[in-house]
């Protein structure tokens, strides 16, 4: 990879990104355990089970350490994919100024689909029939137990707080 490349990096709530994931998962394999028994390495102790990778790929700051030994921070630009939801064009205006482009994207070309619970495109590209996103994405998730999102809130807090410090954002997943 060249040394001036641009890597864009949209994140999530992790808690969100490791229910999302594994709700991929179960569309796939429906037998597999609940998320509360695969998240614990052992329940009674609550020692998280780290090398499940649906809780690993949201621990960023550990993930960013490793990418900023290779890119200068300045060649990354990170996404919320919260904000990518609230605010799509806010979003990829930010994508468009970090490419060096003309803000072509704004909020006229989106609209909010009631049914779909997302914003979608108001034209495809190539045809002028309204666009959203297929059904794998914004699938419903499983509902989980509190205790065990809370759980897993306590454990991401202080990656987070790492990951705002280095990119100089709060993604404000508290
Ligand atoms: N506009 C719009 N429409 C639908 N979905 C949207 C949109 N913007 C962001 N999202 C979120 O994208 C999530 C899926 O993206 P992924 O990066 O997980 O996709 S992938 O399956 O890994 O390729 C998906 O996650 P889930 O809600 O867990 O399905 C969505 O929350």
């Amino acid at each position: 990879m060249s040394k001036g490349t641009k890597l864009i990096v949209v994140v999530r709530d992790p808690v969100t990104r490791a229910i999302s994931d594994y709700t991929q998962t179960l569309s796939k394999k429906p037998d597999i355990p609940t998320f509360e028994s695969l998240t614990f390495k052992n329940r009674t102790t609550g020692l998280i089970d780290t090398s499940w990778s649906a809780i690993q790929i949201g621990i960023y700051a550990k993930h960013l350490e490793n990418w900023l030994l290779y890119f200068p921070i300045g060649q990354i630009l990170f996404v919320s994919g919260e904000r990518l939801i609230s605010d799509p064009a806010g979003e990829l205006g930010r994508v468009q100024d970090f490419l060096g482009l003309k803000r072509i994207i704004t909020d006229k070309h989106f609209y909010f689909n009631k049914t779909k619970g997302f914003p979608c495109l108001k034209k495809a590209e190539g045809s002028s029939k309204p666009h959203c996103l297929g059904k794998t994405k914004g699938r419903t998730h499983p509902d989980i137990d509190q205790e065990v999102v809370q759980r897993l809130r306590d454990f991401y807090r202080p990656f987070n707080m790492k990951f705002y410090q280095m990119t100089g954002q709060d993604f404000g997943w508290d």
